[in-house]
C-alpha cells in the first residue's frame, strides 16, 4: 500500500543516524507518502493500538482531513506570552528537521496539530488535569485527506545512540497496524445520568452581567455554562467524532486526547486560517434556532437579521476583528452586513472576512492579536476575560480557545472549541456559552445555550 520502498525508508533512517552521531544531536525526519484512500474514522479508532495520543481535524468547508497519532515531538508553554514562545519552539524544530516529499500538498510533512486553552491564567483544575495549558503535537503517523487523495506522514525523531534496524522494524510494525483498519464496534452510546450544572446560579450571572454592562464595567461578556452526563460504558473516540462529522454540517470537527481524556467537538466558528499569504477569518455571533418548516426557518432567520440585540453582539465581533486583523494585513475586505450561517440546530449571523497577511507575519502571531474575539470573551477584551475568571460557573479549560493545525509551508488553520465535550472514560462535560449584552435575558440565553449543547448531546446518547 504504501508507495515509499522499504529499501528507501532503510536508506533514510541509516543516513538521519549518521548525521544525529556525526552533529550529536537528534534528528527530525518527516517522510510522507501517497497512500491508496483508507476511512479515516477506522484509522483513528485502529490507531488507539499504537498510542493513546490521537488528534482528529476535518474542515467545515473542504474535503480536508488530519488524523494524528502518537507523538514524534511535542511542544507546550504555558504564559501570556504561549503563542510567541510555542512559535519559536516550532521554528527550532524545522531548522533541524528533514523533509522527503515528493508531493508538497498542505497538512502533510511536519505539521503541528493542537490548541490552547481559554484563559492561561485560570487555574487548570478539574475536569481538565489532564490537558496542559497549551500543547501542539507533531504526530509520529499522520493520515492527511485532501480532495480525494491520502497522505501518510511519518515523523520519527532519531538520536545518536538509536540502532537503524530497530527504528525500522517498529515503523513498519506500526504501518502495518495502520494499514490493517479495524471496524468500529458500533456500540451505541448509552447515558445513565445527566446534570445540569448549577443553572439557576448561572441566569444570576448573566443578570449581573446585564447590571456591569449598564454600569458601563464592560460593553459584552460571553458567559458558557456546562452539562454534566454518565454513561453505561465508556465511550469510545472514533464512534463519537464519525457520529459529528455525519450529523454536523458547516462545522469544523474536532478531538484531541490528553491521557486518556478526550476532547472533542463540532464547532462552525472558525478563528483563522493561511494558506501562503491570504488570510481568512470569520465573525460569528448572534443566534436563532432552525425553523421546523422552510417557511418558519425563513422566518426565523429574517428575525435574527434584523434583530438589534443579535446584530449588536455581532458587531461587536467584527469591529474587533477588523482592528485586529488591519493591524498585519493588507486588502481586508468585510462586507457590511452578516448573513446567516445555518446550521443543524441553530442559524447564526455570519460575517466572513479576508485579507493579505504583511511579511513576518506567522499564523499564530494572528491568533495572539484575535483570541479571544467578542464571540468568545467580551470587550474590553481583557475586562471580560477577567470578568469570565471570576463570575463563570464552571472551568473553561480548553473551552473556546483555539484548536487546529499548522504546517511548515505557510498553511494552517485555527477554530475555536466551541459546541464541544471533554469525556473521561463513562463521564463527560458538556460546554456551551452566549453573548451577553445589555438586552440580553436570562432565560432566553439558558433557552439558547441549550440549542447548543445538542449537538455534542446527540452523539453521547441522544437529545
Ligand atoms: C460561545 C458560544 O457561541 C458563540 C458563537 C456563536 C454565537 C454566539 C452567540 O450568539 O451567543 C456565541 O458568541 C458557544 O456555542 O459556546
Ligand atoms: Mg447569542
Amino acid at each position: 500500500m504504501l508507495h515509499t520502498k522499504v529499501s528507501q525508508i532503510e536508506e533514510i533512517i541509516e543516513g538521519a543516524i549518521q548525521t544525529a552521531r556525526q552533529h550529536q544531536k537528534p534528528q527530525l525526519i518527516s517522510i510522507v507518502d501517497r497512500i491508496d484512500n483508507i476511512d479515516p474514522f477506522q484509522f483513528l479508532h485502529t490507531g488507539q493500538i499504537i498510542d493513546q495520543h490521537r488528534s482528529f481535524w476535518r474542515s467545515a468547508e473542504e474535503e480536508f482531513t488530519l488524523v494524528g497519532i502518537g507523538t514524534a515531538s511535542k511542544l507546550y508553554a504555558k504564559t501570556r506570552t504561549r503563542f510567541n514562545e510555542i512559535q519559536s519552539m516550532w521554528n527550532d524544530l524545522n531548522d533541524q528537521a528533514v523533509l522527503y516529499d515528493d508531493f508538497n500538498v498542505k497538512g502533510t510533512g511536519i505539521v503541528a496539530l493542537g490548541g490552547f486553552s481559554f484563559d492561561p491564567e485560570q487555574r487548570n483544575g478539574a475536569p481538565w488535569e489532564n490537558f496542559s495549558d497549551s500543547q501542539m503535537t507533531i504526530p509520529a503517523y499522520m493520515l492527511t485527506i485532501k480532495d480525494d487523495q491520502c497522505f501518510l506522514t511519518t515523523n520519527v525523531f532519531l538520536y545518536p545512540e538509536d540502532h537503524p534496524q530497530q527504528i525500522i522494524r517498529q515503523i513498519k510494525e506500526h504501518q502495518e497496524i495502520l494499514f490493517s483498519p479495524k471496524p468500529l464496534p458500533y456500540e451505541p452510546v448509552v447515558r445513565s445520568g445527566m446534570e445540569e450544572v448549577l443553572p439557576e446560579e448561572w441566569k444570576k450571572t448573566v443578570e449581573k452581567a446585564t447590571d456591569d454592562i449598564k454600569k458601563g464595567l464592560l460593553e459584552k461578556v460571553v458567559l458558557a455554562r456546562e452539562l454534566r452526563v454518565k454513561f453505561q460504558a465508556p465511550v469510545q473516540l472514533a464512534e463519537v467524532i464519525k457520529d459529528l462529522a455525519e450529523t454536523q454540517n458547516n462545522s469544523y470537527i474536532f478531538a484531541f486526547e490528553s491521557d486518556g481524556d478526550y476532547f472533542v467537538g463540532a464547532t462552525p466558528e472558525r478563528l483563522a486560517k493561511l494558506e501562503q499569504d491570504q488570510l481568512v477569518s470569520t465573525c460569528l455571533a448572534g443566534t436563532i434556532p432552525r425553523g421546523k418548516t422552510k417557511e418558519e426557518d425563513a422566518e426565523l432567520g429574517q428575525e435574527l437579521l434584523e434583530d438589534p440585540k443579535n446584530l449588536q453582539e455581532h458587531q461587536f465581533v467584527v469591529d474587533m476583528i477588523r482592528g485586529a486583523v488591519e493591524a498585519c494585513c493588507t486588502n481586508v475586505d468585510i462586507p457590511a452586513s452578516p448573513v446567516l450561517y445555518p446550521l443543524r440546530n441553530l442559524q447564526h449571523l455570519y460575517t466572513p472576512v479576508t485579507a493579505t497577511l504583511d511579511e513576518g507575519y506567522s499564523l499564530l502571531d494572528v491568533i495572539e492579536r484575535l483570541h479571544p474575539t467578542p464571540a468568545l470573551g467580551g470587550l474590553p477584551q481583557k475586562a471580560s476575560v477577567d470578568y469570565i475568571r471570576e463570575n463563570e460557573t464552571m472551568n473553561r479549560g480548553w473551552y473556546a480557545g483555539p484548536i487546529g493545525w499548522f504546517d511548515s509551508s505557510n498553511n494552517g488553520e485555527f477554530a475555536v472549541a466551541i459546541r464541544s465535550a471533554l469525556i473521561k472514560n463513562d463521564s463527560a462535560s458538556l460546554f456551551a456559552g452566549c453573548g451577553v449584552v445589555e438586552d440580553s435575558e436570562p432565560e432566553a440565553e439558558y433557552e439558547e445555550t441549550a440549542v447548543k449543547l445538542k449537538p455534542m448531546l446527540s452523539v453521547l446518547g441522544g437529545s
